[in-house]
């Protein structure tokens, strides 16, 4: 297991100190492994903000979109939290975590201590800052929330529309691929998501001055556990291999299935 000294978020929404600007509403705070991607099985301290712009109906991390708890932590008490970790890789996530100014203050901080520093976003804003790997999850539309297809508790509703409109963001992808080290990072279903990622790319190169190699781009089977994940897996990989992107698993699924903390 990870290790699981979580920073204390009893209180939820009233917990922490008072919000200053130099602080951060922090959903979780916890050692674990890279679960996805490039880095997957390297030790990694886990930063989740709370607050989402986007409301994927798969969302894995319910507490920071759909129904958002955090206790706000100021930048030294992250930094401490993180220290107190010793792995050298820090992936900061969320919810949407560069939805927050000071995302980039805890960026710096971190690069002036030497940490490795990956971001997980869903790409819909660019902030300049130090990041040595941009993890980017462009929201395709399978993930809209719709009537049929909503987290029990939180209806569709309103976010139907403003998820649809917002999920991607031409200018903020380009931005964010022409400045930094990327991942494009594609929550797949089924071959039904094939076309979309593939003209998303095509737009993605047409728009953008640095190249963008297959290698970089990756499908990642949806499912926050380990019974879902082994119906779309397979599937997922087997797109991979016809399509020649990159697949990746979701470590942390298969090893603790949908635990907080992990
Ligand atoms: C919770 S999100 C936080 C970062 C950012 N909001 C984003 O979506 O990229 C972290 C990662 O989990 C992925 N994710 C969320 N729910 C998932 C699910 N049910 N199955 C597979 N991946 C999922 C996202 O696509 C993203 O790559
Ligand atoms: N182990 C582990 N790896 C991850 N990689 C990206 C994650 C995320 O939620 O952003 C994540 C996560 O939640 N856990
Ligand atoms: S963009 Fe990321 S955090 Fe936001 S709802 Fe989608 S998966 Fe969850
Ligand atoms: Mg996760």
């Amino acid at each position: 297991m990870p290790v699981s000294d979580s920073i204390d978020l009893e209180s939820g929404t009233e917990g922490g100190d008072e919000e200053t600007p130099e602080g951060l509403p922090i959903n979780e705070l916890f050692h674990s492994l890279q679960g996805e991607g490039t880095l997957a099985g390297v030790p990694s301290t886990f930063v989740r903000t709370s607050g989402c712009n986007l409301r994927c109906w798969f969302c894995d991390s319910y507490h920071t979109s759909w129904e958002p708890t955090h206790a706000w932590l100021g930048r030294e008490e992250i930094l401490a939290e993180i220290e107190a970790r010793d792995a050298d890789h820090v992936v900061l996530t969320g919810g949407e975590p560069l939805l927050h100014d000071e995302s980039v203050g805890l960026l710096e901080a971190l690069d002036e201590r030497g940490y490795h520093t990956t971001v997980e976003t869903n790409g819909t804003i660019y902030r300049d800052a130090p990041i040595d790997l941009a993890s980017i999850s462009p929201k395709l539309a399978s993930s809209t929330p719709t009537p049929e297809r909503a987290p029990e508790d939180a209806p569709a509703g309103e976010w139907e529309e403003r998820h649809e409109r917002d999920r991607i963001d031409m200018d903020a992808l380009v931005r964010l691929v022409e400045a930094y080290d990327v991942q494009l990072k594609f929550v797949v279903t089924d071959a039904d998501d094939m076309p979309e990622i593939l003209e998303l790319l095509g737009d993605l190169r047409d728009a953008t001055a640095v190249p963008i190699p297959d290698d970089d781009v990756l499908l990642m089977p949806e499912g926050a556990t380990r019974e879902r994940l082994a119906e779309t897996r397979t599937r997922v990989a087997d797109l991979a291999m016809e399509y020649g992107f990159r697949y990746t698993p979701r470590l942390h699924v298969d090893l603790w299935n949908d635990a907080p903390e992990t």
